[in-house]
């Protein structure tokens, strides 16, 4: 690695414990000024952890922390402010009743000289300066939070801490929610800041982002960095490799070939305003793709399946008999079971017990007059938690304690625990290590060859055509395709999806 001189960050033999978890073990991360610089590891494996005490949020029980040349013994939030480190969090979002000018001077307010005023002719001169100079683009200083996308969410947390002129920004998971295009925007500005002499730290479970961004890697496992080392050295697959101990294999299994009865009959399926027209037929053991940038109406589609959207219009059948989806409760009733993408939000109850949580939308299987069976119950958790690798201290800890990429998985696998007959699975993956992948990959085939049907709404091309048997790509509200996924390249999706190839395949 690079002469010591170079070095911007030294995080040294770190140790953090949680009551009796170790968290960290001794973890180290040098990071060299000016250099983009990935961390990755498994979930769990102490990433958030090292951010956090990075930002002054934890404290270290032992171990050395030096930002720029300086020790901080006992770094605080606002010491690590002052010396210039800035963190654009995927979930810790911005208030959404905000205007876009408060989310942007909140707490960074510029006054009008030797007066408690402030100047907002200045402010607003200085934000829109960043967002021409780095995005070429305007947001309406007064358009709420809550309308912008997920990009433009993302561009206000990165302009905010731009005016800072920070000398090292970290991205948490910065494109678990954006679309490939929007991705490239990113690390075309992530590129620009590294030109200009800034270092970023760069999280992510993509490997082939680490790969095609980074200058450095480290990779932690089990709370200690077992790798640092250059990209010119190494690649995703020995990362992956690095990161888990193991050959993780095929990351797809084998799609099953025998598709049955159709189960999910819809057509002429419309809500005003996010999609008309929708017609497709599921059928048992299948597993369906759903490609679609936002706004193209697939998540409204997904949504509307599961009777969460309102002025649903046109013919759903399940099993040969006509149904009106219109609300979850009837949805359930059909033993349909939906994955939503927010799973922290909606996924997981966080102070229940992963027992609480994995058995959850199934109680009635566990309870026998009245009682509810916990050995039975500890059963099926435990079989869950070994399942998709949930990494846990016990069944009995509340979800809250574990890792944000370990909570999803236990978001999915109380779904996928229960017994449904049609799935549907809202960006299945977002957040999730690459062995965890390949399990829940696993576990969804498995489902699917034992007869249920699955419906895969995902951003994730390679996922989707990997996965599935058949991708329905949606663009402005319409299915403009209908894939083989056997016979489609992830190329031909992103095309398709983005408007840039005329579509019309196969569909009818
Ligand atoms: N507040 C806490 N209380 C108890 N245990 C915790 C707490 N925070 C983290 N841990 C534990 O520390 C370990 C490391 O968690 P951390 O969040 O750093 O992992 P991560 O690498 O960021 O994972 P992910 O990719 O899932 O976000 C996990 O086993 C987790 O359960």
């Amino acid at each position: 690695m690079a002469a010591p001189a170079d070095l911007i960050l030294k995080l040294s033999a770190i140790e953090k414990h949680f009551g009796g978890a170790r968290a960290l073990d001794r973890a180290s991360l040098f990071v060299r000024r000016g250099t983009v610089h990935g961390l990755v590891g498994q979930n769990g494996a102490g990433k958030s952890t090292l951010i956090k005490i990075l930002a002054g949020i934890h404290k270290p029980d032992a171990g050395t922390v030096e930002i720029d040349g300086k020790i901080f013994p006992a770094l605080s939030p606002h010491e690590a402010d002052a010396v210039g480190i800035r963190f654009i969090h995927q979930d810790r979002l911005l208030p959404t009743s905000f205007t876009v000018s408060e989310a942007l001077f909140l707490g960074r307010e510029v006054r009008l000289a030797r007066t408690p005023f402030l100047n907002r002719a200045a402010m607003r001169r200085k934000a829109s300066d960043i967002l021409r100079r780095y995005f070429g683009l305007q947001l309406d200083p007064d358009a709420l939070i809550g309308d912008l996308s997920t990009a433009e969410r993302q561009i206000v947390q990165i302009t905010r801490a731009l005016m800072d002129q920070p000398k090292i920004i970290v991205f948490d998971e910065p494109t678990a929610a954006l679309v490939r295009r929007e991705a490239d925007i990113l690390f075309g500005l992530i590129r620009r800041l590294r030109a200009e002499g800034v270092t970023i730290l760069y999280v992510s479970h993509y490997l082939n982002e680490i790969e095609e961004l980074c200058d450095d890697v480290t990779i932690i496992r089990n709370g200690v960095d077992v790798a640092a080392l250059p990209l010119k050295e190494t690649n995703a697959a020995d990362i992956a490799r690095r990161m888990i101990a193991r050959d993780i294999g095929d990351l797809f299994p084998e799609r099953g070939s025998k598709t049955g009865r159709p189960i999910l009959s819809v057509s002429g399926l419309s809500c005003s305003g996010r999609f008309s027209g929708v017609d497709f037929t599921l059928h048992e053991g299948e597993i369906i793709g759903i490609a679609g940038l936002l706004g193209s109406g697939a998540k409204e589609l997904m949504r509307a399946l599961f009777g969460l959207e309102a002025g649903v219009a046109g013919r759903v059948e399940v099993d040969g008999k006509l149904q009106t989806l219109s609300h979850p409760g009837a949805a359930v009733g059909e033993r349909l079971a939906l994955v939503p993408e927010d799973r922290r939000g909606h996924g997981v109850a966080l102070d229940l017990t992963l027992t609480e949580n994995l058995t959850l939308p199934d109680l009635g299987r566990f309870a026998r007059f009245g009682f509810l069976r916990r050995r039975a119950q500890q059963k099926q958790a435990m079989r869950l938690i070994h399942q998709l690798g949930i990494k846990t201290d016990g069944p009995n800890v509340p979800v809250r304690t574990l890792s944000g990429g370990n909570q999803q998985k236990v978001a999915i696998a109380k779904w996928l625990g229960r017994q449904s007959r049609i799935y549907l699975l809202d960006e299945p993956t977002v957040g999730v290590d690459i062995a965890s992948k390949a399990e829940i990959y696993a576990l969804v085939a498995k489902l699917a060859r034992e007869g249920a049907a699955v419906i895969v709404l995902s951003s994730d091309l390679p996922e989707l055509v990997g996965l599935t048997h058949r991708i329905l790509v949606m663009f402005r509200g319409r299915i403009i395709a209908d894939l083989d996924s056997s016979s489609t390249t992830t190329d031909e999706v992103l095309a398709l999806s983005t408007g840039a190839s005329e579509g019309l395949r196969h569909v009818g």
